[in-house]
């Protein structure tokens, strides 16, 4: 992703590349970091060093970066859209609290297309809460080989939105052996890992006698980092506060 957001982001109206941050231990640290994403020389060097000042500090990473993220975006005032996924609850609670200092935007996926999908997940939710045969949801996800964390960040956001509205408490994590008949209080997950898949996510609502599946799919990263620059520019003079992509895309007033 940072190599789309550099590429991207330098050519983008509006958005100034003033740094482009790691830890340091990568061997290309000190290169160009427009050289690097394949864009050629922005006068930007790959660094673990943090710039003066900037508009916002876009992140995504690795959960092992976060705490050390969040103390410094905290200290210096930046405030952040946060796109890394598999944090742990503590980090979690970190960026509730930070954002009682900064505004932070943190989404498992800043994708329009994910979520307005999320807002059609809500819907069905709600409207299937009571269905006389029941509703079995399942959420299968496709990702590349390269992914470390799973279920996908989203593909936890959608059973939230659905056990908020449905009421089930369990997670079913795929499925071997005789587990026996499918209780109605899960929600099943499945992760497949394959290739170069830039992220795809389906809901599946089994009635008896009839099936619902609201799917999603990327068809290349770019959609993450086009999202993420909307929620940098979004995020120019709002108040400490935790927002989601729902806020920035004007979603949350489309109810269930
Ligand atoms: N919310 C959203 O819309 C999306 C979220 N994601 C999430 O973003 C995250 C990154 O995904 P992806 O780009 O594919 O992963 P990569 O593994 O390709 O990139 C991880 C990046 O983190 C950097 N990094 C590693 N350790 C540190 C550290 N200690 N401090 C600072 N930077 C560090 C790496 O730098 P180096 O190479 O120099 O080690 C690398 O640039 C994942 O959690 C993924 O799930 C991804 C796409 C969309
Ligand atoms: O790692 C990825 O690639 C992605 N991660 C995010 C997630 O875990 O949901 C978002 C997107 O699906 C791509």
């Amino acid at each position: 992703m940072g190599h789309r957001l550099i590429a991207l982001g330098t050519a983008a109206d509006g958005i100034d590349v003033v740094a482009a941050i790691d830890s340091g231990k990568n061997p290309k640290c000190g290169q160009d970091a427009g050289t690097l994403a394949g864009v050629g020389d922005i006068g930007v060097p790959l660094s673990a060093e943090w710039p003066e000042a900037v508009d916002a500090v876009i992140d995504f990473s690795v959960p092992e970066a976060t705490d050390a993220l969040i103390a410094e975006c905290v200290a210096r005032g930046f405030p952040l859209v946060f796109a890394t996924t598999g944090l742990s609850p503590q980090q979690e609670a970190a960026i509730a609290e930070a954002s009682q200092t900064i505004p932070i935007v943190k989404a498992a996926s800043m994708s329009t297309a994910v979520n307005l999908t999320m807002k059609l997940t809500e819907i069905a939710a709600t409207a299937l809460k009571d269905h006389p045969t029941g509703a079995d949801v399942e959420i299968l996800e496709r990702h590349h080989r390269f992914k470390e964390d799973s279920p996908s960040g989203t593909a936890l956001a959608f059973g939230k939105i659905v056990s908020q509205a449905m009421g089930q408490s369990n997670e079913q994590h795929g499925r071997s052996g005789r587990p026996g008949a499918r209780p109605h209080d899960e929600i099943g997950y499945h992760a497949i890992r394959t290739g170069d898949n830039p992220g795809e996510h389906t809901i599946v609502f089994g009635l008896l006698g009839e099936t619902i599946e609201l799917r999603v799919a990327a068809t290349n990263r770019d959609c993450y980092a086009q999202g993420a620059f909307q929620a940098a520019a979004w995020l120019k003079g709002k108040a400490a506060g935790l927002y989601n992509m729902q806020d920035v895309l004007g979603l949350n007033s489309i109810g269930a």
